[in-house]
């Protein structure tokens, strides 16, 4: 199977997965990305079975709505019963690293609102130790350079994205060889730094569940 196949397998599989949960007042989650975009696309098939959503991009927010697909605001809403996102890395405790697409902070807040996060990756995602990936971090643009020389001081070499703007209006580091060894210590002490919007590591919240594709299948796993 392609990487591609892969992914649809597991958004099919997470439409699956929560379809049984959803009633006529439920609202659902939904994230961003090439994993996410198969997860609208199949979404729209049972859109009778719930009230509408709220997007963690405005790009996704288009998508949804293109099916016809209710969008809230998150401020209009006050319980989400399932946020489904992929990743960029995932390891076995489904603490992931996010914000490939750039769409970490908003990801990272309708994650938080959600009763139940899960995740769908295809198997490339799948890691023992988070941190191949370049950590993704989303600054206020005046602070780009304060937040470089103090990510380094963290152990990290961090790499301007160029030309990326997210939905926010702030710019994107990358960082490149960082260490990830306490993960939910590595999360604050990324976020304590000034002009750091948020970043790319999901520990603190972490995914309760994960589809994941392999070429034997779609495997859940449950930290
Ligand atoms: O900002 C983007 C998101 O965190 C995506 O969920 C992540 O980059 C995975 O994207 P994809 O499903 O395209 O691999």
């Amino acid at each position: 199977m392609t990487q591609d196949e892969l992914k649809q397998a597991v958004a099919r599989a997470a439409v699956d997965y929560i379809h049984p949960k959803l009633d006529s007042d439920s609202i659902v989650g939904v994230g961003t990305g090439s994993t996410a975009n198969y997860f609208i696309d199949y979404l729209a098939e049972i859109k009778g079975s719930f009230d509408g959503t709220v997007a963690s991009s405005e790009a996704s927010a288009e998508r949804l709505k293109s099916h016809g697909i209710p969008v809230y605001d998150l401020n209009a809403i006050d319980n989400m019963v399932v946020y489904v996102d992929g990743a960029d890395e995932t390891n076995p405790a489904l603490e992931l690293i996010k914000g490939g697409g750039a769409a970490l902070t908003r990801e990272k807040i309708v994650a938080a609102v959600a009763d139940e996060f899960v995740c769908i990756a295809d198997g490339s995602k799948w890691v023992d130790t988070l941190g191949a990936f370049p950590l993704p971090v989303e600054v206020i643009p005046m602070a780009r350079s304060h937040v470089a020389r103090e990510l380094v001081k963290l152990g990290g070499d961090p790499v301007y994205r160029e030309g990326v703007v997210t939905d926010n209006g702030n710019v994107i580091l990358d960082v490149h060889n960082m260490a990830i060894t306490n993960s939910k210590q590595m999360e604050k002490d990324i976020n304590q730094i000034v002009g750091v919007v948020t970043n790319g590591l999901f520990a603190a919240r972490a995914a309760d569940v994960l589809l994941i594709g392999r070429e034997s299948g779609v495997e859940t796993v449950t930290a």
